[in-house]
């Protein structure tokens, strides 16, 4: 785990002594978008993604590659399951645009003197060779409707439910999406009591509201949805034991548990699912949280049990 100072690579762990011991996230720097007007035009083979399987902001991309048919027009590589002392590393042959060995050469070829994190998902131009964009909402916006006819599918974005769509991902990033890491990397109690109630507030709020609406804006899955999967689907798996997020597992809640089972259930979306890998390089990379890092075999816990839902789309 680490980072770069003006284009160096440090090794170093995030800093929240400064912070009363609460994990704050920095914000994504590469911020562009694809459109004739942004000096990235929307072209098949162009563009290529680096994820990993583990992360469940990366997994968001992966999600939209395939639901919009961008699979052959987008590249993808994938980074070891493990981020050590070297960050995000690739194995050989993992990346045949760059041949990088670690992700932070991509960040350095974007931008030598580049400070930050050097995090996954990744949008590359391998026509101006840097990266478009590093943001995971901003990336499946880009994929949901920058890519034209090349993209195909349903929109996840319907311009008239917008504003239900950003309240849903406003409440849920902080405080489920970012915040079961705000429970896991705390270094105070306070800070993990404070991530661990409002974690379990919001899944209760999402409980009663999955009661009477199959997805979060009722009948047709949106990018909230989406939004939400990833972590629910690492729930169980990684935050409940991992990151200490363990009143209650997904699968104790009805709603939730038969929500996140219809979303895996929609055609390619397990093949976007690597269990192997989230467990790997959360319980072995992790090693302040997990010194031995020591990978629990279980839980055992079936995605494909069927559901009562049936997922719908916006045109
Ligand atoms: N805001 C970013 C966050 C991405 C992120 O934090 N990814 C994690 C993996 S789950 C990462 O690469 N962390 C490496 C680090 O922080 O050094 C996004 O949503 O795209």
């Amino acid at each position: 785990m680490g980072l770069l100072v003006d284009g160096r690579w440090q090794d170093k762990w995030y800093d929240t002594a400064s912070q009363n011991g609460r994990f704050v996230r920095p914000p994504t720097q590469f911020r562009h978008r694809i459109g004739t007007d942004t000096g990235f035009p929307a072209e098949a083979g162009r563009y290529h993604l680096y994820v990993s399987y583990a992360c469940p902001w990366a997994h968001r991309t992966l999600i939209y590659r395939e639901l919009k048919g961008l699979r052959s027009a987008i590249g993808v590589s994938v980074v070891a399951p493990l981020m050590l002392e070297n960050g995000w590393e690739l194995a050989d042959g993992a990346d045949p645009v760059n041949d990088a060995a670690f992700l932070w050469e991509i960040y350095t070829k974007a931008d030598p003197t580049y400070s930050g994190r050097v995090t996954v998902p990744v949008l590359w131009d391998k026509m101006r060779r840097t990266i478009v964009n590093n943001e995971s909402s901003e990336i499946i916006r880009i994929f949901d409707a920058d890519f034209g006819s090349l993209a195909t599918g349903p929109t996840f974005r319907p311009k008239d439910r917008e504003a239900e769509i950003d309240a849903w991902n406003d409440e849920i990033y902080d405080s489920v999406n970012n915040g079961v890491y705000r429970a896991g990397f705390a270094t105070t109690q306070a800070a993990y009591e404070e991530a661990y109630g409002t974690l379990f507030a919001t899944l209760d709020k999402l409980e009663r509201h999955l009661r009477d609406h199959a997805f979060l804006l009722g009948d047709q899955v949106s990018e909230a949805d989406w939004r939400l999967f990833t972590t629910l689907l690492r729930f169980d798996a990684v935050y409940h034991g991992h990151f200490k997020c363990n009143r209650a597992r997904l699968i104790d809640f009805p709603e939730l548990w038969d929500y996140t089972r219809a979303l895996y259930r929609i055609p390619v979306v397990a093949d976007t699912v690597r269990f192997d890998h989230i467990k790997q390089h959360y319980y072995g990379s992790h090693r302040t949280i997990n010194p031995t890092g020591i990978v629990p075999l279980g839980p055992v816990v079936d995605f494909n049990h069927p559901t009562r839902r049936t997922p719908a789309f916006f045109d």
